[in-house]
């Protein structure tokens, strides 16, 4: 049964435990927001942090109340990294930042475009979970803006949005399951959620879990740990329809792969859907066993090319209608989607951040964007998107400067003789690509957020005392930005 979560604490006091035990306050969220002043500048504070309300933190995911769409994706895009930092240094350890507006405030300003598919009244517009029971029943927040409304189709997407549709729409399919693969911010989660809210409106009837493939190994390992694999294996097995996210992050996790085998083939079997998104395909998967890849690539498998530039215009008119509405006033003079698609080619995250980022300061400054204002407002995205740097190729660079393997890089040894070149590798990561955190932990064996955090922070230390390092990181930042 689909239930939307109904808000829960109020304004007043919140006090929400999350996952791991942890329990944030609005006091403590308030303590956090101080120590954000410094890390992001008083006026940024006064116009983006003060006004987040804390309203709950719930399986590592922690939601805001924010007063527009906007300011929320604003704060997301320019904000979220130092967001969770402070949090984590307060010890609260949060996966996903959630802004959101209550639905009292979506209702009252939010244009009817923009208002997230099956929301009712009383509920909070966003997030809602596909679940009746947190604490024990697989669950991901559907993210309001990831509808089919809102996707744009193009030639290198058409098939993965064709099958996706198919799925949402029911009835008898010629294939299961579905494999969804492409390179990173290419539409794969966007196209999951948007068949689950479809599925939220069309067939409420049917049990619909979403979840990463991260989520089901942490329930996995709980339940084995709480000895309730019963239970888990009942949740799973019992739904009609399973996603799951980032597949690849299976690799090497053995024990999970086995009880997700396990899940699959029941399901398969007893004729429910399944949907899998990867990075790559089922055959090129890391450290994955045979059985699972051949069987996973027994349905439709499908691939979502990299954008073109037609692609990647029609996806900023698109965005752009939509914060217009929002903020009428703003006026895009021409040739500055184009301008932007030829320039940044990379994946559509890179684009949105960078039409968010104009519309918000195009607002502040009341201005047209032109093509000057976009050149510098956009001087860092810009030059990154131009050199193309990735993590991989960080990674590869650095391995071969401290001449140790990649795969010991990426891997779990701790010696030091790892771990330094590994936090080097992620500092880089961090200052020459566009990637967030728990992007980057994800590309260094699923590593958490936290990690990466701590590397980042050790390089930045040691790059003022220790020569040695500070040498290597000019020298590996030269050689990468050649
Ligand atoms: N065709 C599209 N139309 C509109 N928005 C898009 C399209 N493709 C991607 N996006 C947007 O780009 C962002 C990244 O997409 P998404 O998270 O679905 O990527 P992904 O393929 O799952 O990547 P990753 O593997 O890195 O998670 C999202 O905000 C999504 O809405």
């Amino acid at each position: 049964m689909w239930v939307a979560k109904a808000g829960r604490g109020g304004r007043a006091r919140v006090t929400m435990k999350a996952g791991r035990g942890q329990v944030m306050t609005n006091d403590n969220w308030a303590q956090v927001s101080e120590e954000l002043k410094q890390a992001v500048g008083a006026n940024n504070h006064t116009t983006w942090i003060a006004p987040l309300r804390f309203e709950a933190l719930v399986d590592g995911v922690a939601r805001f109340h924010v007063p527009t769409t906007f300011h929320g994706n604003y704060v997301l895009q320019n904000f979220g990294d130092q967001i969770l930092t402070q949090l984590a240094r307060a010890g609260v350890t949060v996966q996903r930042l959630i802004f959101a507006q209550s639905a009292s405030a979506s209702a009252a300003s939010r244009p009817a475009a923009a208002q997230p598919s099956g929301s009712s009244s009383g509920q909070p517009a966003a997030p809602a979970l596909i679940s009746d029971d947190d604490d024990a029943t697989p669950s991901a927040t559907l993210d309001p803006r990831f509808t089919f409304d809102r996707f744009v189709v193009g030639k290198p997407n058409e098939m993965a949005h064709a099958a996706a549709r198919r799925i949402a729409e029911g009835g008898s399919l010629g294939f299961n399951p579905l494999f969804l693969y492409g390179g990173v911010g290419l539409g794969k989660t966007h196209l999951m959620h948007a068949i689950g809210h479809e599925m939220r409106q069309h067939q409420p009837h049917l049990k619909v879990v979403l979840t990463s493939a991260e989520q089901f190994m942490y329930r996995f390992i709980t339940a084995l740990r709480d000895k309730r694999m019963m239970d888990f294996k009942q949740l799973f097995r019992s739904v009609d329809v399973l996603m799951v996210d980032d597949i690849q992050f299976l690799g090497g996790k053995d024990s999970t792969q086995e009880e997700f085998f396990h899940t699959f083939n029941a399901l398969i079997d007893a004729g429910k859907r399944i949907i899998i998104s990867a990075d790559r395909a089922p055959g090129a998967m890391k450290d994955v066993e045979e059985r699972i890849t051949s069987r996973m690539g027994s349905g439709l498998v499908v691939d979502l090319f990299p954008t073109d530039f037609e692609l990647r215009v029609g996806i900023l008119q698109a965005k752009a209608d939509y914060y217009r509405a929002q903020y009428p006033g703003i006026v895009v003079q021409p040739g500055v989607y184009e301008f932007l698609a030829h320039r940044i080619s990379n994946n559509v995250r890179v684009l949105e951040g960078a039409l968010t980022r104009l519309f918000a300061f195009a607002s502040l400054v009341g201005r047209e964007i032109s093509l000057e204002m976009t050149q510098d407002c956009l001087a860092d995205i810009l030059r990154a998107s131009d050199r193309k740097i990735t993590v991989e190729e960080i990674q590869r660079r650095v391995s071969e400067h401290y001449n140790i393997r990649l795969s010991d890089m990426i891997g779990p040894k701790r010696v030091r003789n790892y771990a330094r070149p590994r936090q080097v590798a992620m500092y880089l990561s961090k200052k020459l690509t566009s990637r967030s955190l728990p992007e980057i932990g994800r590309r260094f064996g699923g590593r958490d957020h936290t990690t990466v955090m701590h590397g980042v922070r050790k390089i930045e230390e040691l790059k003022s005392t220790d020569s040695q390092i500070a040498d290597d990181l000019e020298l590996l930042r030269r050689a990468l930005e050649e």
